[in-house]
């Protein structure tokens, strides 16, 4: 698929404001110092007031290297000397078999008029521009980061703040930030995004499977480690779990889908936290995208003993569900939410362990897909029975009447 065919093909604006394009593309794999010119002839081409600025107003350096693309930062120095900083991000090679990129670009224009994310500024042949948040990444459970405070003044006001942006850390898991997130995610599916509202994880989980169950790999240990899965069993689990799950009867939403520490920004000053990186997102199950997030407390490490205990996740439900009353939460209703996200949870598990099979064979990037794969495989594997024994005994309760049949 050619990124400049999608930009070709749809009108892009934000709100009423037309967003610039252009045709151009920058290799993601050039060296900064061989990127910069052509970044700089990018922004040229998309911003004409900059057109003629000369090249030694354009400073660029990386953001990230990402697992799937490559991040600048791009900064401009203006006549009046004030910089206008930018983010310039260009899509890894072959992050189309993942990745939908006409659906993120859909989503990405109204998620910014409604708030959310970095505001787009143009779109080329393969990446785009946003704006640059001046945030500090929130890191998954279990990383001491009192190494990542900027001064020991901000442990002070933790001290005396009842803030939620004034924390000890930035540890996603720490239960203000956690309210906050369960806040912003309730008004994050309030998002409409026109199009189909089809909820896509099976679609998704269902088209993985068809690529991941037919690669073909040259190299010894990857080959060796692929020929042990058994597609057959991964397929019977895909369906046992759909059939469990559309009993659920859950509300379908606009879902981020990969909201991990990684995607979530906090400035403390202005006191807002940010979601980014919408690449995943699409209409999905709501226990999908609280479960997939519970999943990313294991953090790099899949540390999956951070996974939040029921307390944990119930706080969490009580400020996603009423985040001006959330100690008036019905029980059932906190009780209904946990057994929605944990047979989600399960789901998320397949969904990323099946792309990572894909990203082994397709992705550039020297990391140990197969593995990963084999650590969400059987993570699931470890979880299902206790989640669908809770699952089952929730759809059995008689007072639940014919919703559940
Ligand atoms: N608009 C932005 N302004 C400032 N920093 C940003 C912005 N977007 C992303 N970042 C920073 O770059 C990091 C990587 O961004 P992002 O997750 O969007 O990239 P990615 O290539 O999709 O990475 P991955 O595939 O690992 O999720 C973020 O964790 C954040 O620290």
């Amino acid at each position: 698929m050619g990124a400049t065919k999608i930009w070709s093909a749809m009108e892009v604006s934000e709100g009423t404001r037309k967003i610039p394009s252009s045709p151009l593309t920058a290799d993601h794999s050039l060296s900064i110092t061989h990127i910069k010119p052509k970044i700089v002839a990018l922004c040229k081409d998309l911003f004409n007031q900059w057109s003629n600025l000369d090249d030694s107003r354009f400073s660029i350096e990386t953001v990230s290297g990402g697992i799937t693309n490559l991040l600048l930062k791009v900064s401009v120095r203006e006549d009046d000397a004030k910089d206008e900083n930018m983010t310039v991000r260009l899509y890894g090679p072959n992050t189309e078999y993942v990745i939908n990129r006409e659906r993120e670009l859909q989503a990405i224009q109204h998620l910014s008029v409604a708030g959310f994310g970095a505001k787009l500024l143009g779109v080329f042949g393969n990446g785009m521009v946003q704006s640059f948040i001046d945030a500090r990444t929130l890191t998954p459970s279990g990383i001491p980061t009192f190494s990542l405070l900027p001064n020991l003044v901000v442990l002070l006001l933790y001290a005396n703040s009842c803030h939620f942006l004034v924390t000890s850390s930035t540890d996603m898991k720490n239960p203000k930030l956690a309210a906050e997130i369960a806040k912003q995610l309730r008004k994050f599916h309030q998002v409409e995004i026109p199009g189909s509202k089809e909820p896509q994880v099976w679609n998704d989980v269902l088209k993985f499977f068809k690529n991941a169950s037919t690669l073909q790999f040259d190299n010894g240990e990857k080959k060796i480690k692929y020929e042990t899965i058994s597609f057959q069993e991964v397929h019977d689990e895909i369906i046992e779990l759909k059939e469990l799950t559309d009993r659920l009867n859950a509300p379908v939403v606009f879902a981020h889908n990969d909201l991990l520490s990684g995607n979530l920004m906090l400035n403390e000053d202005k006191e807002k936290l940010y979601f980014i990186d919408f690449e995943y997102g699409s209409y999905n199950y709501r226990g999908f995208d609280i479960g997939n997030h519970f999943n990313e407390y294991a953090g790099y490490d899949c540390d999956y003993s951070l996974y939040p205990s029921k307390d944990e996740q119930f706080h969490f439900f009580r400020h996603y569900l009423d985040s001006d009353q959330p100690n008036e939460v019905p029980g059932k209703d906190l009780e209904a939410l946990y057994v929605e996200t944990n047979s989600y949870m399960l789901a998320s598990h397949l969904y990323w362990a099946l792309w990572a099979l894909i990203q082994a064979k397709m992705s550039p990037i020297d990391f140990d897909y197969i593995s990963y794969f084999f650590m969400r495989y059987n993570e699931y594997k470890k979880q299902k029975e206790n989640y669908f024994c809770i699952a089952k005994s929730y759809l059995s309760k008689p007072e639940l009447g014919e919703r559940f049949i």
